[in-house]
């Protein structure tokens, strides 16, 4: 059995289970369920805190999980990333009351409130600053106004938190994240993981790329698959028609009108662009 460890609480719970289900996986039927056994898949899915699963799979009594980035490295856990997952997107920053502080060498001797004490800590300690980190559960943003902490180190996302109470973000950025897929580090492959990994990559796949289906004269074709190489070289088959060939190729999902633009000129016809279900590179 694979056993992976799934957010069952916070914003990637929700994204973790699509991926999941659209790479053929069995879904739990209620938030309530902490275990799912899927015999079809030989997997057995946990569903556990994202900050926590880290730590299972650093400490091998998971295979693999889904969590974010972030908190890969707040852990501290000896696990590493395998499959970055596109969702969940966050940066890592500092904010403060506007204008009070510029850069993080402006928060020596300063107290900072985070959730993230592991990821702050390191940060500071490479940046030489000593500041005192004040450990909070969530909604540190709130910290800043009660008079808990002279700056926080937070999650920002749209940044309307911040906005809402005040604060701007300041200093570069101190750690970009996405949900990813993580393994024990140096662990030897279980049975099912590849497999797994291969049907993830074929879900991201599927859903950054479309199929392009267009005709073009056969003089032409060098200079269409300059536009459309595919991912292995376009599939290029004769025409029901003297001079014209069909090619059919996957382009990326971002730019493909600018890309059906490109062709048209080029003079292609029936330009088509299809969704892919699925796929396995
Ligand atoms: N607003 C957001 N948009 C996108 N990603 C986010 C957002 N907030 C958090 N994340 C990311 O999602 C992951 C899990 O955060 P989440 O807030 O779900 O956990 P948590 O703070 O421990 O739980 P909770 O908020 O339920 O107490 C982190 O990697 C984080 O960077
Ligand atoms: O920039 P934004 O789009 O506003 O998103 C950022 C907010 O989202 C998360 O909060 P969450 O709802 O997880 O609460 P928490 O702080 O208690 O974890 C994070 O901790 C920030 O507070
Ligand atoms: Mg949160």
């Amino acid at each position: 059995m694979l056993r992976l460890a799934v957010p069952n609480k916070g914003v990637l719970t929700e994204a973790a289970q699509t991926i999941l289900r659209e790479a053929g996986y069995r879904q739990r039927r209620d938030s309530k369920e902490l275990v799912v056994v899927d015999p079809e898949n030989s997997t057995e899915l946990f569903f556990l805190r994202p900050r926590d699963i880290a730590v299972y799979v650093g400490e091998g009594t998971l295979d693999a999980g889904i969590t974010g980035r972030d908190m890969l490295f707040d852990s501290g856990a000896p696990a590493e990333e395998v499959v970055p997952l596109g969702f969940g997107r966050s940066t890592f920053r500092f904010a403060s009351s506007p204008g009070l502080y510029t850069r993080v060498e402006d928060l020596m001797g300063k107290r900072i409130a985070t959730s993230y004490v592991g990821l702050l800590g390191k940060y500071l300690a490479d940046k030489g600053v000593d500041a005192r980190v004040i450990k909070l559960d969530g909604a540190v943003e709130t910290a800043l106004r009660l008079g808990v902490a002279d700056a926080v180190a937070d999650v920002v996302e749209t940044g309307t938190t911040l906005r809402n109470v005040g604060l701007e973000v300041f200093g570069e950025p101190i750690a970009e994240s996405e949900a990813v897929l993580i393994k024990q580090v140096g662990a030897a492959d279980v049975p099912g993981f590849q497999q797994f990994v291969r049907r993830l990559q074929g879900v991201l796949v599927a859903r950054d790329y479309v199929m392009m289906d267009y005709d073009i004269r056969a003089e032409r074709i060098e200079e269409a698959i300059a536009i459309t190489p595919g991912m292995e070289g376009p599939t290029v088959s004769p025409l029901h028609r003297e001079g014209w060939v069909a090619v059919r190729a996957m382009v990326p999902r971002k730019g493909h009108q600018s890309i059906m633009d490109q062709l048209w000129d080029l003079g292609a016809k029936a330009i088509l662009v299809t969704d892919i279900y699925a796929c396995r590179l």
